[in-house]
């Protein structure tokens, strides 16, 4: 049994140990300072941005600005065209739930072939042959977000343009453990999204076991998205799922969920320390639009350092690192980093260029 899915309490983060990383001192250092570089590229782009009264004042980093702000230089930015043409297939496309399982045998394509090889049938042959599509997978901590994020990553479907509301498809609670079988959203004759039950604290062993036969068999499996509670950061299951996974060489990218919960954190913090808003007296800042810019640097500061002790940014296997959050709140205001999340998806199911 892989030791991801385990009921420990008390998870402490931890970083890569040196036997995960693939990769050699001198490639090491080439990245880092490759990092660097970026780094301050970006660091400077931003406090140019920033230097702008009227932005200072008004804004307040998204968890769009820190996805762009962690991309790496391997993944440029979706151009206009990408974005509007990834919309377009989210929100033409009926979405279903198609499947819940919880035995990778009972996968319905699975179950006919098995079926198809105990008995002559031809007829289910052609059944079982017309339907495989692309599969991306959602993996996390229990509680990190996955059908939250599927949730907001539907939204622009058909039914819910129609409707004019929320459709939620996937349920969500507040305690930890809540989805217990793996379940399918289909998207038109496209993809599927794959949910799946957490790991970690109240995770359980079958499900465990469900989750990697799924990683391990399933050959419509496109690409893995670890899900990361922005709050907690790289716990010791993430790291060991990330370690099987380039292992199992199954791509895999990077969400860190629930971003505006940071970014609200932080902005109370500088407002508390700096309640008394009004001109500097060097006359070029009002104390706002500091602790404005303060926030912003701290917000940066804190998923820098989570990014960096994890170790993650030195696999060579440098996934994306995204982010977004899938509720609102008074600072962050819209729902963040979902068109880049499909744009991801589309492309790594070879949908979109
Ligand atoms: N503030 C905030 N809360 C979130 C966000 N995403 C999820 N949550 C909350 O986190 C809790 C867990 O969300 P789920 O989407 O059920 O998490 P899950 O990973 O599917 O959990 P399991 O199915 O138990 O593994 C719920 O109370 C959500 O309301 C987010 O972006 N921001
Ligand atoms: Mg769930």
């Amino acid at each position: 049994m892989k030791h991801f899915y385990t009921r420990a309490r008390n998870i402490q983060p931890v970083r890569f140990s040196s036997t995960f990383r693939h990769i050699t001192d001198t490639l090491n250092e080439l990245q880092k300072s490759k990092a660097n570089e970026e780094a301050n590229h970006v660091v400077k782009n931003d406090s140019r941005k920033q230097h702008s009264r009227k932005d200072l004042q008004k804004h307040v980093i998204t968890p769009s600005d820190l996805s762009d702000h962690f991309r790496h230089s391997f993944y440029p930015r979706p151009t206009r065209a990408q974005i509007s043409a990834t919309q377009s297939i989210f929100s033409q496309n009926k979405v279903s739930l198609e499947w819940i399982v919880s035995s990778y045998k009972d996968i319905p394509d699975i179950k006919s072939q098995n079926e198809i090889h105990g008995s002559s049938s031809m007829v289910n042959t052609f059944k079982v042959s017309s339907s495989p599509l692309p599969e991306v997978l959602f993996l996390g901590h229990t509680n990190s977000g996955k059908s939250s994020l599927i949730n907001n990553l539907l939204v622009n479907s058909v039914e819910n343009k129609n409707h004019n509301e929320f459709t939620e498809h996937a349920y969500v609670s507040r305690r930890a453990g809540y989805t217990k079988t793996l379940n399918a959203y289909r998207i038109g004759n496209k993809l599927r999204l794959i949910d799946t039950p957490g790991y970690g604290e109240f995770g359980e062993k079958e499900q465990g076991e469900l989750v990697i036969d799924y990683i391990c068999n399933r050959k419509y499996l496109r690409r893995v998205f670890v899900l990361i509670d922005s709050r907690r950061g790289f716990l010791e299951p993430d790291v060991n799922l990330i370690s099987f996974l380039i292992d199992q060489g199954v791509p895999y990218d990077i969400i860190f969920t629930k971003a505006d919960t940071i970014v609200d954190r932080y902005n109370a913090k500088k407002r508390s320390n700096n309640s008394t808003a009004g001109t500097s007296s060097s006359g070029k800042y009002t104390s706002r639009e500091n602790s404005a810019l303060q926030a912003n640097q701290n917000i940066i500061k804190y998923y820098e350092k989570i990014i960096g002790e994890s170790g993650i940014a030195n696999l060579t296997t440098s996934p994306k690192i995204l982010l977004c959050n899938s509720y609102t709140s008074k600072l962050v205001k819209a729902r963040y980093g979902y068109k880049e999340i499909r744009f991801e998806i589309l492309r790594s199911c070879g949908i979109i260029e």
